[in-house]
Order: structure tokens, then sequence, then C-alpha cells
């Protein structure tokens, strides 16, 4: 395993530590999500069944044996574990980058505890070096992308990506995102837009940092 993913282990490892057995687990998406997945498949605790942020984590929790049940049947979670593209200093977070941000923010949303899992790379002190993630409604594509350049954005269409929900994904650099949680107001009111991978509105509660000096654990 490389550093990087030891790295990913390791706050996964730390991360298992908030899982509450007799209920339902929120379980995000992403490759440091895998490795917690790889965690709860070990461990096997007395959990009721997870819900699930896309697909490919249905198919791996699927897989390991566990149930996978709609946030429709669930309800509100105690705890759900995510990973992140970046994080600030108040945790609120860019997501996104595989294009799983409206199922992730829905279930962050109804969760009481979100944990984040990152490592030291994505610590930032101002979002906003990774392209914030726009998930958008096909007949309104080019609209919501003119509206990003007159707020100071240089947006990209994915190429060859539908989310899981069938829309596509615009990619947007250069953004200031000083005030994040003005921003994601901002986009949120634009026609045409489904969601936007800011969780400042809604940050995380833990971030549990993995680095080459071990894993930290910092709470809002
Ligand atoms: O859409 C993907 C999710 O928001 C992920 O949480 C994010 O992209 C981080 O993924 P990874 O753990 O692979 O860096």
């Amino acid at each position: 395993m490389s550093n990087n993913e030891q790295q990913k282990r390791a706050a996964a490892e730390a991360a298992y530590e908030y899982v509450v057995e007799g209920e339902y687990l929120g379980v995000g998406t992403g490759s440091t999500v895998n490795h917690f997945i790889d965690v709860l498949a070990e461990r096997r605790p007395a959990i009721k069944g997870c819900v699930s942020s896309s697909e490919a984590t249905t198919a791996r929790l699927k897989r390991a044996g566990f149930d996978v049940e709609t946030l429709n049947f669930a309800g509100d979670l105690s705890v759900y574990v995510d990973g992140a593209d970046e994080v600030s200093p108040q945790l609120a977070l860019i997501k996104g980058g595989g294009g799983a941000m409206t199922r992730e923010k829905i279930i962050a949303q109804v969760s009481d505890t979100f944990v984040c899992m990152v490592d030291t790379s994505k610590q930032v002190d101002v979002l906003g070096a990774f392209p914030l993630p726009i998930e958008v409604i096909e007949m309104g594509r080019s609209a919501v992308a003119r509206a990003l350049v007159k707020m100071g954005g240089l947006p990209e269409l994915r190429e060859d990506f539908r989310s899981d929900n069938g829309h596509p994904i615009i990619d947007v650099y250069n953004l200031d995102l000083t005030d994040p949680k003005a921003v994601e107001a901002r986009i949120n009111a634009i026609p045409g837009v489904v969601t936007v991978g800011l969780f400042a509105q809604r940050p995380a509660d833990v971030l549990i940092v993995a680095g080459a000096d071990g894993v930290t654990t910092k709470k809002r």
C-alpha cells in the first residue's frame, strides 16, 4: 500500500470508532470511504444496515455482506462517514470529485454527526484550489455555466460523465470561496443547479486527518 493509501486506511480505522451499533449508518463515496468499508467488512459491527450515497458504495457494501436501506426507510441517522476533496479550518468542505455530492449532501443534512476523513493534503486555509463540482439539469447547463462566469468562475463540463442521478457535472475553477456559505447560497439559487459540492451550510462535525505523523481529530 502506498503512503497515501496507508493514511486513508488509518483515517478509516479512526472513523470506525464513531460507528453506532443497532442503528443505520450513513456511508459516503470515494477511495477513502472504500477503506472504511473494508474496515467495516473486517470488524462486522452489529449495525441495522447502511444508507449509501452512491451506486459504487452500495455495490461495495453489498459485496461485504451489509444490508443497504433507502434513506426514506431509514429516516434520520446518528452518524454519516465520508471523505472530502478539500477541508477548511471551519470544517467546510468541497465534495463531488467523484460526482456523488447530491446524495452525500442529503445524507449529511439528516445526520446528527458527520464524520469526515481526509489526509493532510486536503487541508487548506481557503477552499477553492480544487475545482468546485456542480450537478446540473442538462437543459440548463449552459445557462448555469454563464451565471457562474458572471460570478468570476471558469466552468468546465465534466466530459463523458453522468451522476448516479443521470445529470451532468460542471467543475468550476477560479471562484472566490472566502465566504463559502454565501457562495453556496448564491449557487443554490441559480435555476438548473441540482447540488453544489460546497458543504459550508452543513459542514463536517468531526474531522479525522491522517498524515505522516499519525491521525488527529478535530471537532467543530
Ligand atoms: O463525489 C465524491 C465524494 O464527494 C468524495 O467524498 C470525495 O470526492 C473524496 O473522495 P476520495 O476519498 O476518493 O478522495
